[in-house]
């Protein structure tokens, strides 16, 4: 049956609430396990009065509803079912088995070719498969990426996702260093906007810090607004192909996902079976 019945009530009394494993944006999560079903998942616990204070309801409500639509995508974390008490709203989401990949990233300082590329393609499948649901991520970032326990990449955090085409109403808060030329100079935007943040991703990842960095707001917004790009020789050939393919400032002109699995970056450092970058051979 499936992990977590979708019709069943749930209640914070159908759980048991194991560690709590980091914070989200506007609340805790917590693993925990389905007392009925002994299935695993993370409880994201979030105030009500918080939401109010943030004035992010509205933001939330489209959360659940965008991600509760998003049917399987082993690539995109699931939100299984939400419920709420007198003054807490639960979110009942997916346990990505390997944490927070941003942690992951600062502790490597930064990636190989073939994990990085590996993670890309990854991402690009699951943005692929929410453009064509007509959805921006419009968040792509370290932070809100995690990692399943086979090492497979997990999209999370849909707070910020729109369905196209949008233009932002809320103001935007956290790092400026994902955002498009489009949305830095508050343009209309669309879909593409991802295709963007997946060049600085990938950049990131490789690099280990985003390329238009800067410590004061104005000044990136610059870099990102002029295409300020350095690209350090470190950087191989194949990557720095895709990074400039996907950092162009106009957005019809950036490379398109379904393009991404045979882009010479990606084909040269796929495994030969999949599961083998963790050296073992497996049966699927
Ligand atoms: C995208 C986002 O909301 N990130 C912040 C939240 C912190 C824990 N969240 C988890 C969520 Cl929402 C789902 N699964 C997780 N697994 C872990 C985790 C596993 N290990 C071994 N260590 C950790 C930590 N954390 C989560 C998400």
């Amino acid at each position: 049956q499936p992990p977590v019945q979708a019709l069943r009530q749930y209640s914070l009394d159908s759980f048991e609430i194991g560690r709590k494993l980091g914070k989200g944006k506007f609340g805790k999560v917590y693993c925990a396990r389905d007392k009925a079903t002994g299935y695993v998942c993370a409880l994201k616990v979030m105030e009500k009065k918080e939401l109010i204070h943030f004035k992010v309801e509205k933001q939330f409500r489209r959360e659940i509803e965008i991600q509760s639509n998003l049917s399987r995508h082993p690539n995109i974390l699931r939100l299984y079912g939400h419920f709420h008490d007198s003054s807490r709203v639960f979110l009942i989401l997916e346990y990505a088995g390997q944490g927070e990949m941003f942690k992951v990233l600062r502790k490597k300082g930064r990636f190989g070719d073939v994990l990085a590329s590996q993670y890309i393609c990854q991402i690009a499948s699951a943005l692929s498969y929410l453009h064509k649901k007509h959805i921006i991520h419009r968040d792509l970032k370290p932070e809100n990426l995690l990692i399943g326990l086979d090492g497979e990449v997990k999209l999370s955090d849909f707070g910020w996702s729109v369905h196209t085409p949008s233009s932002r109403r809320t103001t935007m808060c956290g790092t400026l260093d994902y955002l498009p030329p489009e949305m830095v100079e508050a343009k209309d935007h669309d879909h593409k906007v991802d295709l963007w943040a997946l060049g600085v991703l990938t950049y990131e990842f490789l690099v280990g810090n985003p390329p238009f960095e800067e410590p004061a707001h104005k000044a990136t917004y610059k870099r990102i607004s002029k295409v300020d790009l350095k690209i350090p020789p470190s950087v191989s050939v194949e990557a720095a192909d895709l990074i400039r393919r996907l950092l162009q400032h106009q957005p019809e002109r950036r490379f398109p996902l379904d393009q991404i699995p045979d882009h010479p970056w990606i084909v040269k450092n796929r495994p030969l079976w999949p599961n083998s970058s963790s050296g073992e051979l497996r049966s699927n």
